[in-house]
């Protein structure tokens, strides 16, 4: 791994492509899962640079990204860019933001975008709609992480399993080529990135897994192992899956045979610590993206007459959650 400092981030930014294929990438967001994956890309060699804000980019250039990894440490020098020096020039922007900073991100990314093509890596679906908006649909993939990472105090990148799983696809015929193109890059990180020809149905599968697992975390306030130890925990976790899973399926994505059979086992996995990053953030009293999972997966019950009653209760808790942090 390449381990110095950077340049200051108002000299970092190289001009647009230098002419040997590899793609220019723009992260938007260093936390969990920009910083992860964004990080692998740059220690091997990727033409990443990071759009931070000021706080973050003086951390990474004192310290570099660092990773703290079962599946390997790094810490890379990396290139960071702040809003105000942000300009075209970049052949893919991934946006790693939490959905509460969806719209400041992209008023930050947006003079980049033309020519850009546009991978959110939020989890949700709403999202999709928002970016669609600013940037156009046939700019817009889809995009999964399947991992779990937190940003600790000191700025480091904490990857907390062995999971590292990267889903991109098309949402639009236009854009395959380039998001092959994109996939054959990122290919070069090391976390075994996944081109979907099927991205809306891997976007609605982690959709329902999140939203259950993240609503009954929150919920309860412990990890599904925790959980399924309880007289009916075990119970109310799948019963708000089927829920989740009928929204899915109302909107034409019912749930893969393989899917199924792996998410009830994990949910209801008693051997092994296993919690949603919601519930992580709710923990430390920070914003968690209530409306954007819990909320959105409810109103979309709601709209098509679907019975939701434990969705119901875990969104009425997150919300009271924020009233109270205030
Ligand atoms: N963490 C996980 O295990 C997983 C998370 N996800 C999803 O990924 C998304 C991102 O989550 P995660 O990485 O955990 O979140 P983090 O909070 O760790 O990171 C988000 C980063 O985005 C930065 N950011 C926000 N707005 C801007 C802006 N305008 N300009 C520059 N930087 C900005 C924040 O910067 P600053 O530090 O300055 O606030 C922060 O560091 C969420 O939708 C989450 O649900 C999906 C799978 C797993
Ligand atoms: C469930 C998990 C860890 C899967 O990536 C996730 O997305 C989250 O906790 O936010």
């Amino acid at each position: 791994m390449r381990v110095g400092n950077p340049a200051p981030p108002e000299q970092s930014v190289l001009p647009l492509g230098e002419g040997d294929g590899t793609l220019r990438i723009l992260v938007l967001g260093a936390g969990g899962i920009g910083g992860y994956y964004g990080g692998r890309l740059a220690a091997a060699g990727g033409d990443v640079t990071f759009l931070v804000r000021p706080r973050r980019a003086e951390q990474l250039m004192k310290d570099g990204l660092v990773i703290r990894s079962p599946l390997g440490d790094a810490q890379v020098p990396v290139k960071t860019i702040l809003r105000e020096h942000v300009q075209p020039g970049w052949d893919a922007i991934i946006i790693a933001c939490k959905s509460y900073d969806l719209e400041d991100a992209i008023e930050a990314v947006r003079p980049a975008a033309p020519g850009a093509l546009i991978v959110p890596q939020l989890n949700g679906l709403r999202h999709l709609d928002t970016l669609d908006a600013a940037f156009g649909a046939e700019a817009v993939t889809g995009g999964v992480a399947q991992i779990a990472v937190t940003l600790d105090e000191g700025g480091a990148i904490r990857h907390l399993s062995g999971m590292q799983g990267f889903v991109i696809g098309a949402r639009h015929p236009a854009q395959q080529q380039r998001v092959a193109a994109l996939h054959a890059e990122l290919e070069r990180g090391g976390f075994g990135p996944r081109l979907s020809d099927v991205i809306m149905q891997d976007m609605w599968e982690k959709f329902a897994f999140l939203c259950t697992l993240a609503g009954i975390c929150c919920l309860m306030r412990a990890g599904t192992n925790v959980i399924a130890c309880t007289e009916d925990g075990a119970a109310l976790t799948l019963e708000l899956l089927d829920t989740c899973l009928a929204v899915a399926t109302t909107a034409g994505f019912p749930p893969r045979e393989r899917f199924l059979a792996a998410t009830r086992r994990m949910l209801t996995d008693t051997s092994a610590p296993f919690a949603a990053s919601m519930l992580r953030d709710l923990q430390r009293g920070g914003r968690v993206e209530a409306d954007h999972i819990v909320g959105d997966m409810l109103a979309r019950a709601k709209a098509a007459g679907l019975p939701a009653t434990l969705l119901r209760a875990a969104y009425a808790h997150l919300q009271v959650y924020e009233a109270q942090r205030g």
